[in-house]
């Protein structure tokens, strides 16, 4: 099996590498990159005006197996991601049940390796059932192919309880991704705190519950000097906390979504449950201080929190409708359409946040284009204008406050281990 994208502009940002090039595949590997390759008998995909990149990774995406298999399972979201670009992807414990043994993480592993068309990882819990009170069998877990550990969905309210897990994992060098969400202070909160909520009559989830989150649980990684990731950041004092120990040498990375980059609590509205989310759409500060933290290394990731849920969940009263959207298949446009096209963030650094960093932060083997590698690759067409469309979506998720969007750029292939199971929208 042959495969050669020739002529595309090769972003590698793990190598600097930035060039019109080929890239040949052979056997499931990258067999070579360079410029005016030739192979006899391989399939050729003329890559030309369009964008090469290491297949996009994703650190933070909720697939619901076990057990809310009508809200999302692990074919139709690994479709979903492969149509969003995505070769990797790393599913949230937060199921029911919870996973949180080494049972549950093989049997994961076995239905994505039987159904999957994109690599998916596991995250196990960090306590048993994620009720933050015992630890989960962690070691275990690890030996069975868990690549992280998080009670997501949830905050740890019990710090000695997390504190047993990052001395635990210390010795394996295993990372603890934190929902930081105070809960005495967000319970009941349904957006953002702040003058829309005020406006809205509805009950906020304030920064500040962020804020102490986030900085109880660097101090806690810093004590044990373990690593510690904060899942989806979302306010400007929590990316200073974050930013100020990264300066003091704390092993502490962080994600952020797209929504959150882009979206203000302005959006909501009573009547469309789609920008119901945890952590909430927060203000238009708090998006540039998201920006900001991109643009200066202190974030790491760029992730979807694809949250579905099914049609009659989310179909509710904005108080009792459940939180989150499906992210995979918009995410890539929307970073494209409204911070590249706007001049507010370079490709390059898109792609590195969507590569190799995140795998960096999992000690991921994926995330670069270089020879003897997997051949995990993304092929993007910056310029390609399309309607974000609900009916041709691949995941089982309906709402999203994208849908009906104008939006400029896409990912056009994708190819995972030298196949493509992507072409032009559709998953093949
Ligand atoms: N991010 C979300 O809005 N929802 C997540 C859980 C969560 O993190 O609250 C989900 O699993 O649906």
């Amino acid at each position: 099996m042959k495969l050669l994208i020739k002529g595309g502009r090769v972003i590698n940002p793990a190598e600097k590498f930035d060039k019109i090039a080929d890239v040949l595949v052979e056997d499931g590997k990258i067999k070579a990159i360079g410029e005016n390759l030739e192979a006899a008998g391989a399939e050729v995909y003329d890559a030309t005006g369009k964008v090469v990149t290491p297949g996009l990774i994703d650190l933070h995406v909720h697939f619901r197996e076990p057990g809310q298999e009508a809200k999302e399972d692990f074919e139709s979201g690994a479709n979903a991601a492969a149509a969003g670009g995505f070769t990797t992807v790393c599913t949230m414990p937060n199921t029911k049940p919870a996973v949180d043994d080494a049972a549950m993480v093989r049997s994961l592993e076995k239905r994505a390796e039987d159904v999957a068309k994109v690599h998916v990882k596991i995250i196990g819990a960090v306590t048993k059932g994620q009720e933050g009170k015992e630890l989960a069998e962690l070691g275990d877990m690890i030996e069975a192919g868990a690549v992280a550990f998080s009670d997501d969905g949830h905050y740890d309210q019990k710090a000695k309880v997390l504190l047993n897990a990052f001395d635990y994992l210390h010795t394996f060098d295993k990372v603890i991704v934190n929902h930081d969400e105070e809960t005495s202070l967000v319970e009941d909160g349904v957006m953002n705190e702040g003058h829309r909520s005020a406006m809205l009559g509805l009950k906020g989830r304030p920064t500040v519950a962020e804020d102490i989150a986030v900085a109880r649980d660097i101090m806690l990684a810093e004590y044990a000097g373990s690593r510690v990731h904060v899942a989806h950041i979302s306010s400007a004092r929590a990316v200073d906390i974050v930013r100020q120990a990264k300066k003091r040498g704390v092993r502490v990375t962080c994600e952020v979504t797209p929504q959150h980059l882009t979206m203000t609590d302005e959006c909501v509205n009573l009547f469309d449950t789609s920008t119901k989310i945890n952590p909430p759409l927060r203000a238009q500060k708090d998006c540039e201080a998201l920006l900001e933290g991109l643009k200066d290394g202190t974030i790491d990731a760029i992730v979807t929190d694809h949250s579905p849920h099914a049609q009659e969940d989310k179909d509710r009263e904005y108080i009792y409708a459940p939180s989150g959207f499906p992210g995979l298949e918009t995410s890539l446009g929307i970073m494209l359409t409204d911070l590249y096209h706007q001049g507010k963030l370079d490709l390059t650094t898109i792609v590195s946040k969507m590569t190799c960093e995140p795998a960096k932060v999992f000690g991921m083997d994926a995330g670069t284009l270089a020879v003897g590698k997997n051949a995990d690759i993304t092929v993007i067409d910056p310029e390609l204008t399309w309607t974000v469309d609900e009916k041709k979506f691949y995941t089982k998720g309906s709402h999203s406050p994208f849908i009906g969007r104008e939006l400029k750029g896409k990912a056009v292939l994708t190819v995972v281990a030298g196949k493509i199971v992507m072409q032009d929208g559709e998953v093949l």
